[in-house]
């Protein structure tokens, strides 16, 4: 409404202007006349949008109201706060489990995914699981649910295993600079750019049955095309905070490095799998007769799997791989590298210790080349808590928004259609009021002992934002456990790992859509021997 108002007055002025100032109306009056309202029009949106609305209008500026996440403890509140986000925008944070409810869970479908970010995401990921909405999201959804099933997710765990190996091995070579010397093996690594590397391989082969090698060979056009384009850096986030901001169209035009890079991993990577689907697609068409030709071919990965339902066409199919990609791949290595840096930490070295010991009593070694699966993987409380108490504090996603599509009730409170509600898993799984006083420690323990262990103590299973909830939660959470718990336990089996220098370094982060160390997490790792 305020942008029919806004215009209505800014056309006005500007064509009363240029009538009072021009004898004859020519075709250059009717341009001048639409500049001018175009210049009235910016200020006066913009002062509505960014002081009287929220400062005097909005029905939500009675709420409590916090300008930084620090805020959630210590300002009284029920259900949720506001906060103005950059130019005062209004954001409602919801913080309990009761009003997280009806957007994520009950009326999903009467709420959106912000439009600038869906933008975003569309550009890179295509029309996916991520993006869709509605009746949509609902198709693809159903069709995609069986095939992270269980069972499935179950069968990928030799792989996460195999791959865990080969990081291990090739840490091993990497810090083993002087073989013949009795002292311990120690290097420095970083340990961001090696799970980004194992996420990507993971993915790849678990996603859509192809090995980007990223691991053992990291220079390929494909994985250096991708990671360059994909992985987020400084100039993401600015990028990222202009097209929320402005269109996102126009800020992929700008002549930045960055928005080169992401251009040309676009195309890289659409082709390869347009490629890769079509391929396998000809393939299977071609074998019509044979119903069982995925096990027999050995195609296992995700994709082949959905290819079977016939739900998908090609196209739709490559879009849900770059999904699979862009969903399953960042997230998963941040993860990896938020755990080592916290286990690094000389405050947790016994937290780091117990679960090396559990490790190495229930596992065979990542060198003897024994395969674990996911029954030996699941049966170790203690990797478990770590896992998920690491992702509890080290959220890798920050918040995920929704908007109502009409205006909706929340706990009593009536939200306009059009504003955003939050939940900001970064902040909600360290609240006092869910998690107790030690909410920002890490400590595994919270999952292993007390009533409400299987919440990590919390009294709602919502207090856990990590993976999302609802019609639009996480459909790779058990991958991503179980992937993380398979590189926790070959990481910590096989390494100790130290800050570089015996002490904890600040860490400067990025938060965009997901929460990132700047720089990498240069760690100072020693294989320990006797496995
Ligand atoms: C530690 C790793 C991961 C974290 C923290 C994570 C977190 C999340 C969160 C918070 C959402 C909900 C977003 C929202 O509500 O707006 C989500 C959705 C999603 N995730 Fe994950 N994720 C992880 C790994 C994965 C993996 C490995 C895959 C695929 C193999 C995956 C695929 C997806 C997809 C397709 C969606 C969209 C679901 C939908 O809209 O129906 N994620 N993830």
């Amino acid at each position: 409404m305020s942008n029919i108002i806004a215009s209505s007055i800014a056309i006005s002025c500007g064509y009363l202007a240029t009538y009072h100032t021009d004898n004859s109306l020519t075709t250059f009056s009717y341009l001048k006349a639409a500049a001018l309202s175009i210049l009235i029009y910016v200020p006066i949106q913009f002062t509505w949008t960014c002081f009287l609305w929220p400062l005097y209008f909005s029905p939500l500026r009675k709420l409590p109201q916090a300008p930084v996440l620090e805020f959630m403890d210590t300002v009284p509140h029920e259900y949720f706060f506001r906060m103005l986000d950059i130019f005062n925008k209004e954001i409602v944070i919801l913080t309990d489990p009761k009003a997280i409810t009806q957007p994520f869970q009950t009326n999903s479908y009467e709420y959106v995914k912000p439009v600038n970010i869906k933008n975003i995401l569309k550009h890179l990921l295509g029309n996916g699981l991520i993006v869709s909405d509605g009746q949509d999201h609902k198709y693809q959804k159903k069709h995609l649910a069986p095939v992270f099933n269980f069972r499935a997710v179950k069968n990928l765990y030799p792989l996460f295993w195999k791959k865990s190996s080969e990081m291990v091995s090739l840490i091993k070579a990497e810090i083993d600079t002087k073989p013949n010397s009795s002292s311990a093996i120690t290097g420095i690594v970083n340990i961001d750019d090696r799970s980004g590397r194992i996420g990507l391989d993971i993915i790849g082969k678990a996603g859509f049955g192809s090995d980007f090698n990223a691991l053992s060979n990291p220079h390929t056009p494909l994985n250096t095309s991708y990671r360059d384009g994909f992985t987020p850096d400084k100039s993401s986030a600015i990028i990222l905070l202009l097209s929320v901001l402005t269109y996102p169209a126009l800020i992929r035009l700008l002549p930045i490095k960055k928005n080169r890079q992401t251009r040309e991993g676009l195309v890289m990577v659409n082709n390869y799998l347009k490629d890769l689907i079509s391929q396998r697609k000809k393939d299977m068409m071609m074998n019509v007769d044979e119903s069982d030709y995925l096990d027999k071919t050995g195609h296992e990965d995700i994709i082949s799997s959905a290819m079977k339902t016939n739900a998908f066409t090609t196209e739709n199919l490559v879009d849900q791989s770059k999904t699979l990609l862009g969903a399953g791949h960042d997230t998963s290595s941040i993860a990896i590298t938020w755990a080592i840096s916290l286990l690094s930490q000389p405050k947790y070295a016994h937290i780091q210790q117990r679960l090396r010991d559990e490790v190495r009593a229930n596992l065979p070694s990542p060198s003897s080349g024994v395969e674990v699966n996911a029954e030996l993987l699941d049966k170790l409380p203690y990797l478990d808590a770590v896992s998920k108490e690491s992702m509890r504090v080290r959220s890798p996603v920050t918040r995920t928004s929704r908007i109502p599509l009409h205006d909706a009730q929340i706990c009593g409170v009536t939200i306009l259609k059009g504003t955003t509600v939050q939940v900001m898993p970064w902040a909600l799984n360290k609240t006092k009021i869910h998690w107790g006083d030690d909410a920002r420690e890490f400590n595994p323990e919270r999952w292993l002992v007390g009533e409400n262990k299987a919440n990590g103590g919390a009294s709602s299973s919502l207090a856990y934002g990590t993976f999302g909830t609802g019609t639009r939660g996480c459909i790779g959470k058990g991958f991503a456990i179980g992937e993380n718990k398979a590189i926790l336990a070959a990481l910590i089996g096989s390494f100790d790992f130290k800050p570089v220098g015996g002490k904890t370094q600040d860490l400067e982060i990025m938060y965009g859509l997901t929460v990132r160390i700047i720089g990498g997490l240069p760690v100072e790792v020693t294989a320990v021997d006797g496995w």
